[in-house]
């Protein structure tokens, strides 16, 4: 095998790799869209029954459950715990401007 086959070859891996790493990307922004669709009508429910934006009962029991997943799929459970949050601090800064003008459009549809 020469150098430039060489070449060649790791270049066709790492094609094929930042292939399917661009298809994960890509499911990832449309699961978290479905998710995000999920949460703002959660957001408008408790905005119309005087909820609070945050649920801490929930999301301990949440984190328990993804950090139980991440173990099993060998995601280290720190990380998943990480982002979990990461994603819930947005869904709350979401609620929490739902609860304060919950008649306002939501402004990523255009209305
Ligand atoms: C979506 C909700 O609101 C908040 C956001 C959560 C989430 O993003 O999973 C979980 C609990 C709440 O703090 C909910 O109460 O279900």
């Amino acid at each position: 095998m020469t150098t430039r086959d060489f070449d060649t070859d790791i270049r066709a891996e790492l094609d094929r790799l930042r292939g399917s790493i661009d298809n994960i990307d890509a499911a990832v922004v449309h699961m978290l869209a479905e998710r995000f669709k999920c949460t703002q009508q959660v957001g408008l429910l408790k905005a119309q029954h005087q909820l609070p934006p945050a649920d801490p009962e929930r999301e301990a029991r949440q984190i328990e459950r993804l950090r139980q997943l991440a173990e099993s799929a060998k995601l280290d459970p720190a990380f998943a715990e990480k982002l979990l949050n990461f994603i819930i601090a947005e869904v709350i800064r979401h609620h929490e401007t739902i609860a304060a003008n919950p008649d306002a459009p939501d402004p990523r549809h255009g209305g």
